[in-house]
């Protein structure tokens, strides 16, 4: 049998059939470059393809972050996440998604030994998912890297401020940026992650004067989360604006559903029906004969 031409389409350009990856026009991370101080970027994070589908048409990137150790695997840091996870999770993300900027996580261990051990594990990440770009948490220390990264056609996301990898020299997930010397040590990260070449950088668990004063100071995009409304894009963790992460919640989340109820419900539901034998019905079976018939 010949190529089948049926899920081929048409370009407006002219009639030669292209396949739909070539015509599906995703945002670029040169397009979330672009919006610095324009309209407000819009991220949530995803896992799954069927919840990227969901998000998909809504936002401007989709963020495979590593908090999916924590959402989604019950680790109490994003320390042990691994680049396998990481690959896995951003494949279904890009095959639930045809619009969003996927950029996804360099999970704790992947990239701060060198330059050189961030760019194999990067390339794998973008050869094995199709993703667009990564993001990697650090600041001064990591521009070496980030500009590695960039000049070798890999885009970055920078994240600076609180940063989880680094949860345990932190001391626990605390705000960022309240002393004097934290603030001008956010202050030089966010000029330098810029100066290397990212897209743009994350700004979490941030004083509010001071990622707003960052926004103003450099030329890339800040995304921000607990960080301030004056930055050019948010991001949150989808399961936390939906209640069905139960945890903790931190103090910078809304939450825009309470889905935990309807999850406990139609369990609840589900338990009564199996336990009373209404469920299955005869709908739900195959080839059992209808109440009506002999
Ligand atoms: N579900 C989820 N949402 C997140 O936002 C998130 C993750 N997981 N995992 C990775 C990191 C960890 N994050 C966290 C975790 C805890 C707090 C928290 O409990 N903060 C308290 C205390 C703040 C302080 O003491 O300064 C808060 O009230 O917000 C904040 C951010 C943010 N990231
Ligand atoms: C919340 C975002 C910024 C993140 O890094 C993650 O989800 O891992
Ligand atoms: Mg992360």
């Amino acid at each position: 049998m010949g190529a089948s031409k049926e899920n081929a389409i048409r370009t407006d350009r002219g009639d030669t059939p292209v396949s739909k990856e070539i015509v599906s026009k995703r945002i670029t991370t040169r397009d979330i470059r672009l919006k610095k101080a324009g309209e407000p970027i819009v991220a949530l994070t995803a896992y799954t393809a069927p919840v990227a589908k969901l998000l998909d048409p809504h936002v401007d990137m989709l963020l495979v972050g590593d908090s999916l150790g924590m959402v989604l695997y019950g680790m109490d840091t994003t320390i042990g996440v691994t680049l396998d996870m990481m690959i896995n999770h951003a494949l279904a993300v890009m095959r639930g998604s045809q619009h969003a900027c996927v950029i996804v996580d360099l999970p704790f261990g992947s990239y701060q030994e060198s330059p050189q051990q961030a760019f194999r594990n990067a390339a794998r990440v973008l050869a094995e998912s199709g993703a667009a770009g990564v993001k990697l948490e650090g600041g001064a220390e990591m521009a070496e890297t980030i500009q590695f990264l960039v000049s070798r056609g890999i885009p970055v996301l920078g994240h600076i401020g609180l940063k989880p990898q680094a949860v345990h020299a932190l001391g626990g997930f605390r705000a960022q940026g309240r002393a004097e010397s934290e603030a001008l040590q956010i202050r030089a990260d966010a000029q330098a992650v810029a100066g290397a070449g990212a897209f743009g950088v994350v700004i979490e668990g941030t004083v509010e004067f001071l990622a707003s004063a960052i926004t103003r100071e450099i030329d890339i995009p800040t995304i921000g989360i607990g960080a301030s409304p004056a930055c050019d894009g948010q991001v949150l963790v989808t399961e936390d604006i939906l209640g069905l992460f139960g945890t903790f919640t931190p103090k910078f989340v809304k939450r825009y559903a309470e889905l935990a109820g309807a999850v406990e419900d139609a369990a609840g539901r589900y338990a009564a029906d199996v336990r009373a034998r209404r469920f299955p019905g005869p709908e739900h079976c195959f080839g059992m004969p209808k109440p009506s018939e002999p």
